[in-house]
């Protein structure tokens, strides 16, 4: 909802300079960004590039090294159990006792949430079809992912943050998932982040993208304008060196190369014999990690 005196929308989640060092030698360093009320935001980067590090930090999970974190202008610290509140998580596997069935979840965490909405739950446990006597270890893992949806939804939340919640599921379950998230950002109070390795679901889903590349913050911002500022050059092994100046990523072939250049580079290619493309979200993740290019680590 737009703030009618400032004309501001508000923020669901802001990260300010959010740092965390592992005793392994890895640093989540620096990662700021905004997601405003209304809009879905999709957090990527490759394997061990920091996501579920930035995910635990914003549900308190594990303490940070620096960096400040609100969660509907509260700090997810000071204020957090007022947080929680206003959190809906869903992981990518169920945290709940194998032998409980949907009753017992449901009788373990409606307490916990003032808001708790049992007919909201009745109808997104008969939305997705799940049987509440049968038992969570018969559950695959596709139910458990829609169960813990379920119960994100059904205390009010106003934040949905999802850790791969799209992994083991089939791509019926997919779209329906990605419905109910369109439908849940639809009146402009809530906003969804939510992690994945399946750009399919960014380029239906996802206003926003958020990439995270070796523990550092490498893109922020619209969707459209992050592949709108790539285009990736292919050419044969001669012509590399024209490129490899100009190139934010690469990776060579024995017959050529893939070069990724920023859109505002390109001019500088002008009248030399390469193929210019679009550049997709898989396009920039993998270009971007080759190790070719030392530029790679850069935000834009
Ligand atoms: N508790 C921990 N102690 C030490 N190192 C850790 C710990 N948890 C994660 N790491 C390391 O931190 C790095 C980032 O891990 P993280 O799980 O945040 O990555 P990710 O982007 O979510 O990866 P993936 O896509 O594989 O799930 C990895 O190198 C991982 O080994």
């Amino acid at each position: 909802m737009i703030d009618k005196l400032s004309g501001a929308v508000p923020m669901a989640l802001s990260v300010t300079g959010a740092t965390k060092h592992y005793d392994s030698g890895f640093t989540l360093d620096d990662v700021t960004f905004d997601l405003p009320a209304g809009y879905i935001m999709g957090l990527i980067g490759p394997n061990g590039a920091g996501k579920s590090t930035l995910i635990k930090l914003i549900l308190n999970m594990i303490h940070r090294d620096a960096g400040e974190i609100q969660v509907l202008g509260l700090d997810n610290l000071a204020d957090e159990e007022a947080v929680k509140q206003q959190l809906g998580i869903v992981f990518d596997s169920s945290y709940f006792v194998e032998t409980w069935n949907v009753n017992d979840v449901e009788r373990v965490m409606a307490p916990m949430y003032p808001a708790w909405n049992k007919a909201t739950f009745a109808s997104y446990l008969a939305k997705f079809k799940l049987d509440r006597k049968k038992k969570l270890k018969e559950f695959s893992r596709g139910m458990q992912m829609k169960l813990m949806l379920a119960i994100a939804l059904s205390h009010d939340a106003k934040l949905l943050i999802l850790d791969e919640p799209t992994a083991g599921l089939d791509v019926l379950s997919r779209d329906e998932l990605m419905d109910t998230l369109h439908a849940y950002i639809e009146d402009g109070e809530h906003a969804v982040l939510f992690s994945t390795h399946i750009t399919t679901d960014l380029e239906r889903a996802a206003d926003f993208i958020t990439y995270i590349n070796g523990g550092r913050l490498y893109y922020t911002g619209p969707k459209d304008e992050f592949e709108d500022s790539f285009r990736v050059v292919k050419g044969g092994p001669d012509e590399l060196t024209a490129v490899k100046d100009i190139a934010v990523g690469l990776r060579r072939y024995d017959t050529g190369f893939d070069a990724l250049v920023r859109a505002e580079n390109i001019a500088g290619l002008s009248g030399m014999e390469f193929t210019l493309e679009p550049a997709s979200i898989d396009d920039i993740i993998r270009l971007t990690n080759t190790g070719e290019v030392s530029g790679t680590k850069e935000v834009l």
